[in-house]
């Protein structure tokens, strides 16, 4: 009757992630040899921690591998197209906060909304004989968004393992689709988020695998929600 929970191992998540635990009395002893990816949880038996990167808890909680994850939002859904049934959200944590959104360059001074970037995308395709590209590593959101809500077909995804806001002025994309937190990125790199180009809305959550978890200890599950709303609540 052991739940398996999963944490960030690294990144911009990891510590925010120990702290909030903490602050639910739910204290990480983390392990005395720091490259030991297991760990347990204070006071709280049965509990089994395990330390992953964001994207594979994503991954390793649809694929039911893990009972419990934390991690952002946006990997969720990007890995699961099912992500609300599959891995549904038990708790929001108020950190980690990005926006995915579609950007295009500055200069397109008659591109604000995702209808006029229909229009471009119908005329470019005229004009250039080739379909706009968008870079991303967030595929299955730039397709739900572009095709499944917008109806905007006409454009071809280029995938982007890093440094997305740099692809335009590279020229190996026209616009992106990436997240963002402050804006100085996309600044930086002279681009503008659509105004009704905001895709999702991002933050740190616990999610669980979704399945009949006839194995699993759900009252434990249940205590590890209660405490951490309780100081998400308290925090607010
Ligand atoms: N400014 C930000 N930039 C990037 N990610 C952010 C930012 N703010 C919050 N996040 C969130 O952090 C998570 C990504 O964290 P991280 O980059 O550590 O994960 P990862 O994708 O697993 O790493 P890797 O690219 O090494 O596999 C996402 O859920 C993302 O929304
Ligand atoms: O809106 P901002 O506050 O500027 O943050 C957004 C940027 O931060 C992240 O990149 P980061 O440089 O952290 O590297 P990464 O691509 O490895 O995540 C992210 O991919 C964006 O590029």
């Amino acid at each position: 009757m052991t739940v398996r929970l999963a944490i960030p191992s690294k990144g911009r998540l990891r510590d925010e992630v120990l702290e909030r635990l903490e602050a639910a009395n739910l204290r990480v002893e983390l392990p005395e040899d720091d490259r030991s990816y297991r760990a347990r949880i204070a006071g709280l038996d049965g509990v089994e921690v395990s330390f992953l990167s964001a994207s594979e808890i994503a991954r390793e909680l649809g694929a039911g591998r893990v009972d419990l994850g934390v991690t952002g939002e946006d990997l969720l859904r990007e890995t699961w197209a099912d992500a609300e049934t599959r891995v549904p959200i038990l708790s929001r944590l108020g950190f980690g906060r990005a926006d995915v959104v579609v950007a295009v360059p500055e200069i397109w001074l008659d591109v604000e909304t995702m209808a006029d970037l229909d229009d471009v995308a119908a005329e470019f395709r005229q004009r250039h004989g080739r379909r706009l590209t968008i870079a991303t590593k967030y595929w299955r959101l730039t397709q739900q968004f572009f095709s499944g809500s917008h109806g905007i077909q006409v454009y071809r995804i280029v995938e982007s393992l890093g440094a997305t806001e740099g692809a335009p002025t590279a020229g190996s994309a026209d616009l992106i689709v990436d997240i963002t937190t402050t804006g100085a990125t996309l600044r930086a790199n002279h681009l503008k988020i659509l105004s009704d180009g905001v895709i999702l809305r991002s933050e740190a959550c616990l999610a669980v695998f979704a399945s009949e978890r006839s194995e699993v200890d759900d009252a434990l599950i249940r205590e590890i929600v209660e405490r951490l709303n309780e100081s998400v609540s308290a925090e607010a």
